[in-house]
């Protein structure tokens, strides 16, 4: 297969949800589909349980199985299909949103009974501000749930992006009967106890007796009624407005009786994107140029805290990939080599010898790379979108014993390469400020301070609303505010001016006072 082949084969996307949507349901059945595993549970969750906040073995266990299952490839009617698992938990959501900028394309799942939930709205407030390709997966289908139209709705105006119903349920909960399938019209009947996937029955004409005699003519005469007021309210399938994210297709099922999934996935491979051209600060690249270009956007920390090893994932953008082969770390302006590149498929991992556009390489890490770090054939390019949102909680981290400020610092330095959370420095007094998004960091943090680079921390309370990113329009207005404002102003880990604003009165008056500054809550604008 030639390399232009290789690439339009590929299609690369990231499933998000709100926690217990049912991602790593729809996950475990996608994979099954591709007979990428036979059994049901062979994919595990790479979920936190809150009850688990201080369980660090637990924490332990779960990134090593996370390591399997953050990307999983699999191959579907001579597709090849990478699915890019993100964590549920959303005290670990800024890793879900570095995941996001290795995807082509985005699922969104919903569940029918919660309908939008808090995560899903920031995920697509990442994706509306990447454009990526969403689909939307309706789930749960066979549990009582939310009336379709009022789900379409909330999607439409939570997640602000138009919606394309291309399956309609008939019924949901106990009188739930099936799917119709507007996108390839037909008709798949659901049955809580048959789990094999049926053929779709089709129905040429809604209007005839057939669907009557199949689902009933009170449901018959429903879904007729649905599917007109579909057809009006609703825009058309476009495949254009899909690419462009501005439309979503949105699919109904039951991802844990996988049932609706099939029509989603057959339309999935007919309209995803294959990979992308990239941005970067120097040009764009696209996937068909000849010379191989790819970042890391997640590295994972391996288990043995006896060998610092890390696995660095490298989203490959252009040319082919090949081990044991020279590559630019453009950040370290040095030359390296990979013996041991790793592709994952499934759930097992193994050694590569070449990797094309779309694809997500696996790189062992002694602590050269962090988020964002770009490889080449030589040319300095530097890859853009991996955003940095302002962290909801603060804490200053001080050294616990001084006899080990070294190890205290790396320790710092390298979790925060990983994305574990965000360094600020405090250009007043010197001291660091961790940002997190969930409390739960604190304490991973914390723990793997300890038991990995052998350095106690200690948390000191800071209060603090948000950090903001500076973009000033004007120079002197820049100098003003940093004159004015020096006790809260602080560098991020790429020497970046951010400001410490103590309360949304703080900001505010920031604000109105500086009106040629604008003030960012994610580093990237
Ligand atoms: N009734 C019903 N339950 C479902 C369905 N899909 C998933 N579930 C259940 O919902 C719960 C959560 O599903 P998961 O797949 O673990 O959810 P998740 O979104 O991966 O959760 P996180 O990993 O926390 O993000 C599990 O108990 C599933 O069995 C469905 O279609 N119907």
């Amino acid at each position: 297969m030639g390399f232009k082949e290789e690439i339009l084969k590929r299609r690369t996307f990231g499933i998000v949800s709100h926690p217990d949507a049912g991602k790593t349901t729809l996950t475990e059945k996608l994979l099954l589909f591709g007979g990428a595993i036979h059994i049901a549970g062979a994919v595990k969750s790479n979920k936190i349980k809150k009850t688990a906040t201080s369980d660090f073995m637990e924490i332990e266990r779960q990134r090593g199985i996370s390591v399997a299952t953050s990307v999983m490839g699999f191959e579907y009617k001579d597709v090849k299909i990478n699915i890019l698992d993100t964590p549920g938990h959303q005290d670990f959501a800024e890793d879900t949103f570095r995941v996001l900028t290795a995807c082509d394309s985005v699922i969104i799942v919903i569940d029918s009974a919660k309908g939008v939930e808090s995560q899903t709205r920031k995920l697509m407030q990442v994706c509306r501000m990447r454009k990526t390709p969403v689909i939307v997966f309706i789930n749960k289908l066979d549990r009582p749930g939310q009336d379709p139209f009022d789900l379409l709705d909330e999607i439409e105006k939570e997640l602000q992006i138009q919606v394309t119903p291309l399956s309609w349920p008939i019924g949901n909960g106990d009188v739930f009967k099936g799917i119709y399938n507007i996108h390839k019209e037909n008709l798949c009947l659901y049955s809580a106890s048959v789990q094999t996937i049926q053929d779709g029955i089709e129905i040429n004409d809604i209007d005839s007796d057939e669907l009557d005699s199949h689902i009933g003519e009170r449901s018959a005469s429903k879904l007729r009624e649905d599917l007109e007021l579909v057809r009006e309210v609703y825009p058309a399938a476009d495949r254009e407005a899909y690419l462009q994210g501005q439309l979503a297709p949105v699919f109904f099922g039951s991802a844990l009786n996988n049932f609706g999934i099939r029509e989603m996935l057959d339309c999935f491979i007919e309209i995803a994107p294959t990979p992308l051209p990239r941005e970067t600060e120097e040009r764009i690249v696209s996937p068909e140029e000849e010379k191989f270009t790819g970042f890391v956007f997640k590295i994972h920390a391996n288990m043995d805290p006896n060998h610092r090893d890390r696995i660095a994932f490298v989203k490959v953008c252009s040319g082919t990939f090949k081990r044991n082969t020279n590559y630019l770390h453009v950040g370290l302006g040095k030359n390296l080599k990979f013996s041991t590149p790793t592709a994952f498929m499934a759930s097992k991992k193994s050694i590569i010898d070449e990797a094309y556009p779309g694809d997500i390489v696996g790189l062992h890490d002694t602590g050269n790379f962090k988020i964002g770090d770009t490889l080449t054939e030589g040319e300095k390019l530097h890859f853009k979108g991996i955003p940095s949102f302002s962290p909801e909680l603060f804490k200053y981290i001080e050294n616990a014993d001084p006899m080990k400020s070294k190890q205290l610092a790396k320790g710092i330095d390298q979790l925060m390469d990983e994305g574990v959370a965000q360094l600020f420095v405090n250009q007043f007094n010197n001291r660091k400020i961790i940002g997190t998004v969930g409390a739960l960091q604190f304490e991973v943090i914390e723990y793997r301070l300890l038991h990995e680079y052998s350095a106690a921390c200690r948390w000191e309370p800071i209060n603090l609303y948000k950090a903001c990113w500076i973009e000033a329009l004007d120079d002197k207005e820049l100098e003003d505010f940093k004159l004015h404002k020096a006790q809260y102003l602080a560098k991020d880990k790429w020497g970046r001016d951010v400001f410490l604003a103590e309360s949304q009165y703080m900001l505010q008056m920031a604000q109105s006072n500086y009106k040629k500054l604008i003030f960012h809550f994610t580093s990237e604008f």
